[in-house]
């Protein structure tokens, strides 16, 4: 029998097969006609996924316009966007990073009137953490740091550390970043740090009693009045979202000095390798608003991440084979 239902789903193969020829009159029609296009295919991929794919992109473009979302994922987890840098569709990866770009930007707006940003880990910080050689869990056995970060850390403690002089690190976790900044020796080196089981260790392993080192106990949000200003200033808390991040820049006018260096653990999106491009994009618009200008440094880390560095590991919070570090400054410095 031959139902509306059969007729619906011709037409989404039929937008599906014009996307993946470019077929742009074709596609609007089926648009104006009322054709979903949020459709999966029976390999799992919409038609803006075939659109990027096969580098078609006024197809990619109207198919953006009539509402594709840009951030559906194919049974392997690839997005549009990952599809068309994969085959190298420039065209094509620009308008699906644009699109990204905007809806990120006014889905963080949105979120911010709604006030739903007024969250905290409080959760995380209440709960036991474990400590073992090679990283530090929470108690559902997700990383909080692991030890395969440790050149990413040296590489943040050497850019922060580049006029030595007062260092501020936001997030002690395993002290891999800030056993980094000590051998820059600093004038003074503060740490602050939330969760009172890493606070104890920080304690019991002598970071207390080091000459130029200030710990302060407690979420940099409670803390701030206790900070001053610094020549560098390094941010990687646990549990928090980019909300956060993006509150921590607001104070950054406050606390880091003229001529100083900002940088903070890019994990954004690390499970993807469109998304990730995307935040960065945002990371650095953001702060370039605030008058800081970003350059992203990669970092090969393909060979320190073998998959036996996840055993036990309940979320792989990095799966991509090169890490991008930010190097932020004063606009007014840089120029
Ligand atoms: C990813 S670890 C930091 C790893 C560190 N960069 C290193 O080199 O080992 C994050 C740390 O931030 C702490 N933390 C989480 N939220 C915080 C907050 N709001 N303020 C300060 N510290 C926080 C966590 O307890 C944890 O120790």
């Amino acid at each position: 029998m031959y139902t509306p239902l059969t007729q619906a789903m011709e037409d989404c193969q039929l937008l599906c097969e014009a996307a993946r020829n470019g077929d742009v009159e074709k596609i609007k029609a089926l648009v104006d006609k009322g054709v979903d296009v949020t459709f999966f295919d029976s390999d799992g991929f919409t038609p803006l996924m075939l659109a990027a794919k096969f580098g078609r992109n006024a197809a990619v473009k109207a198919l953006l316009e009539a509402g594709a979302p840009w951030n559906a994922l194919s049974p392997s987890n690839l997005s549009a966007g990952d599809l068309a840098m994969e085959a190298g569709h420039q065209e094509a990866f620009e308008a699906l990073l644009n699109t990204g770009i905007q809806s990120e930007l006014i889905l963080g707006t949105i979120a911010r009137r709604a006030n739903e940003s007024t969250h905290c880990n409080e959760e995380y910080l209440e709960d036991r953490v474990s400590f073992s050689e090679d990283k530090l869990m929470d108690s559902e056995s997700k990383a909080i740091m692991m030890a395969w970060e440790r050149p990413l850390m040296e590489a943040h403690a050497k850019a922060v550390c580049s006029g030595s002089g007062h260092i501020l690190n936001i997030g002690f976790g395993m002290g891999l970043v800030d056993a980094a900044i000590q051998k820059y020796g600093p004038v003074s080196h503060t740490i602050v740090e939330a969760h009172p089981e890493v606070y104890e260790k920080m304690i019991r392993c002598g970071w207390g009693e080091k000459d130029n080192v200030k710990i302060v106990f407690g979420r940099w949000q409670d803390v701030l009045s206790q900070l001053e200003t610094y020549d560098g200033i390094f941010f990687d808390t646990y549990g928090e979202y980019y909300e956060d991040l993006r509150e921590f820049h607001k104070h950054l006018p406050k606390l880091l000095k003229p001529g100083g260096i900002y940088s903070f653990f890019n994990g954004l999106c690390g499970g993807n390798a469109f998304f990730h491009v995307v935040y960065c994009n945002l990371v650095s618009l953001e702060l370039e608003n605030l008058g800081y200008s970003t350059q992203l440094i990669p970092l090969p880390v393909k060979d320190c991440l073998g998959e036996e560095v996840w055993e036990g590991v309940r979320h792989k919070y990095w799966q991509l084979d090169t890490y991008y570090l930010p190097v932020c400054q004063s606009i007014q410095d840089s120029e």
